[in-house]
């Protein structure tokens, strides 16, 4: 017969039943390490051995073993040697409580009624132009210089990673800082010149008690990119701002 023809069936683990009802049955395994002075229960050729044993607890049996230095002991709860008693049954093992520590709440300056992030995806549904293009195409080419142009009420454009956008409609809808509250605020004020030392402390409390319209307006005429990343990389600005799109920011100019 061909070689490649010759097959060997053999099993090559245990079915998943079977593991599952030998892992019921096993209430605890430890190892502990023993001085190799100790070797009582060794056997001969520093190998494995075994030693059966029933402490007082009938329901459960265990089983001692060493490897090397190390020694084991597997306690087992099986039925098998008592069956009738039901107070022979296995017992449960007490349930592990979980430490997973409660979410800490940090206030923010809440929102205006209407002007929640889902009222700003809500308008830009139904408003077309919030970018105040007037049938202009929002895929020109618009310079730093057209930017700075537009700071006033309705025309407030800002440079978003390439993208010019029209934020006057969203201002309203910029979440705010940390909220904070009035004897807070006198322990800020007095604790300022303090924190003046550490800069970077500094430009962390900078959003304290603002609202989400005095952040967004520090960046109407300029390229708000590096601080739109500082405060909040992850924020989704394309999809929010969508609607808000004039145009790309022509970079030539800053080359030149
Ligand atoms: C122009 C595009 C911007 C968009 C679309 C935008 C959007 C958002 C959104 C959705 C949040 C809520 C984030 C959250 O709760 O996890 C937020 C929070 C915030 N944004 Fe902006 N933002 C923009 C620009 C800026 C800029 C330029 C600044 C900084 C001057 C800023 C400062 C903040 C601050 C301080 C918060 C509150 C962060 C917090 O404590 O959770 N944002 N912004």
């Amino acid at each position: 017969m061909d070689s490649d023809n010759d097959f060997t069936f053999c099993q090559v683990s245990t079915p998943v039943e079977e593991t599952n009802e030998l892992v019921s049955e096993i209430a605890d395994i430890s190892i502990k390490e023993e001085s190799s002075n100790v070797s009582s229960s060794k056997n001969s050729n520093g190998g494995f051995l075994w030693k059966d044993g029933l402490p007082n607890d009938s329901s459960s049996s265990k089983k001692e073993g060493t490897v090397g230095s190390l020694s084991f002991s597997v306690i087992s709860t099986s039925t098998e040697s008592t069956q009738s008693d039901a107070n022979n049954l296995p017992q449960k093992l007490p349930e592990q409580k979980s430490s997973v520590k409660k979410p800490t709440v940090r206030a923010k300056v809440p929102f205006e009624k209407g002007y929640s992030q889902m009222d700003w995806l809500k308008l830009t549904r139904t408003h077309p132009d919030l970018a105040g293009l007037k049938g202009q195409s929002n895929r020109r080419l618009i310079s730093m210089d057209e930017v700075r142009k537009h700071k006033l009420e309705g025309e407030m454009w800002t440079v978003l990673k390439g993208r010019v956008y029209n934020v006057s409609p969203y201002m309203k809808f910029h979440p705010g800082g940390t909220a904070i509250s009035s004897i807070f605020k006198f322990i800020y004020d007095i604790s300022l010149f303090l924190l003046l030392v550490s800069l970077k402390f500094v430009i962390c409390i900078s959003c304290w008690g603002k609202s989400g319209v005095d952040m967004l307006m520090k960046t109407v005429g300029k390229d708000c990119t590096s601080l739109f990343n500082k405060y909040h990389a992850w924020v989704n600005a394309e999809f929010l701002l969508e609607k808000c799109l004039v145009g790309t920011l022509d970079e030539r100019v800053i080359i030149q």
